[in-house]
């Protein structure tokens, strides 16, 4: 879907600055970061290896403290919750999907994607047409009673983003979604991911893969923890906004980022 007007960014990044180590051995992995993302937006962050993609999303997930500055979810300061409501703030407000699908081994997909309804108290019948529901959307339907060891790698992946989004969250943050995939499933995936932004989740993607950047609506470049790039695909068709991401990831130095 197309970014909305909304002036409340579903996300803020303003000024964060995050550090590692002791004094006499600091890592500055985030410089003083701002950034905006608009509802509904597909937002792609690259940059090379170390440049501190996850630990902003780590930030931004809460996971991490900034070491300064602020995070706005939906205009909640999220770096100012306490211990008890950060929890609560993750299941309500975030989802996430990671490199690796994390689901739980001993529960079919129909039970990990219910199991956040559950823990929010949506009444059973409910969960189960909600879960129906999203995994008609992102045609996995035929695997929610199989067990994760017996469902394939693609769908595995599609069931964690059916996780993601089966509460409605604010924002969706992926971490490499695609880097575990084959081609055709991460073809899939990033299908899927962009299904999700269509029917109007926000979504946050680290990603070192062009192509799986070419999806979004924007791509950030991030260096040594400071915003150094960004490309708006606008209405540009999906092969120009790669042409001009691999332009940049070249200017950086390659795809993987190591020698920039
Ligand atoms: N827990 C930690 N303790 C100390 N240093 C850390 C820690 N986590 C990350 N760093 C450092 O912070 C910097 C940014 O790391 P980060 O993992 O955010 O980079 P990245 O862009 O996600 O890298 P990659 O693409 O390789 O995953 C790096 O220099 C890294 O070594």
């Amino acid at each position: 879907m197309a970014p909305s007007t909304s002036n409340v960014p579903a996300l803020r990044v303003q000024a964060v600055e995050k550090y590692y180590g002791s004094r006499e051995n600091v890592t500055r992995a985030l410089d003083g970061i701002s950034l905006d993302v608009a509802q509904g937006e597909f937002v792609a962050v690259m940059g090379p290896s170390g440049s501190g993609k996850t630990t902003l999303l780590n930030c931004i997930s809460t996971i991490d403290r900034p070491s300064a500055g602020h995070i706005l979810v939906d205009g909640q300061d999220v770096c100012g919750l306490r211990r008890g409501e950060l929890a609560r703030f993750r299941r309500e407000r975030l989802g996430f999907v990671f490199q690796d699908a994390n689901l739980l081994d001993t529960l079919t997909a129909r039970e990990n994607i219910a199991l956040a309804l559950t823990i929010n108290h949506v009444a059973p019948r409910e969960v189960s047409s909600r879960v129906e529901a999203v995994a008609a959307r992102l045609q996995i339907s035929e695997v929610l009673d199989k067990m994760p060891h017996e469902m394939s790698g693609g769908q595995r992946q599609r069931v964690a983003c059916a996780r993601a989004i089966v509460c409605d969250p604010a924002l969706v943050l992926a971490d490499e979604p695609t880097g575990a995939l084959d081609s055709r499933n991460s073809r899939k995936l990033l299908e899927c991911l962009t299904q999700m932004n269509e029917a109007g989740a926000t979504i946050i993607m680290v990603t070192h893969d062009s192509f799986a950047a070419s999806y979004a609506h924007r791509a950030l470049f991030i260096k040594d923890g400071r915003l150094i790039n960004e490309l708006s695909r606008g209405a540009a068709p999906r092969g120009r906004f790669f042409d001009q991401i691999m332009d940049v990831v070249s200017f950086l130095g390659g795809e993987d980022g190591d020698a920039a």
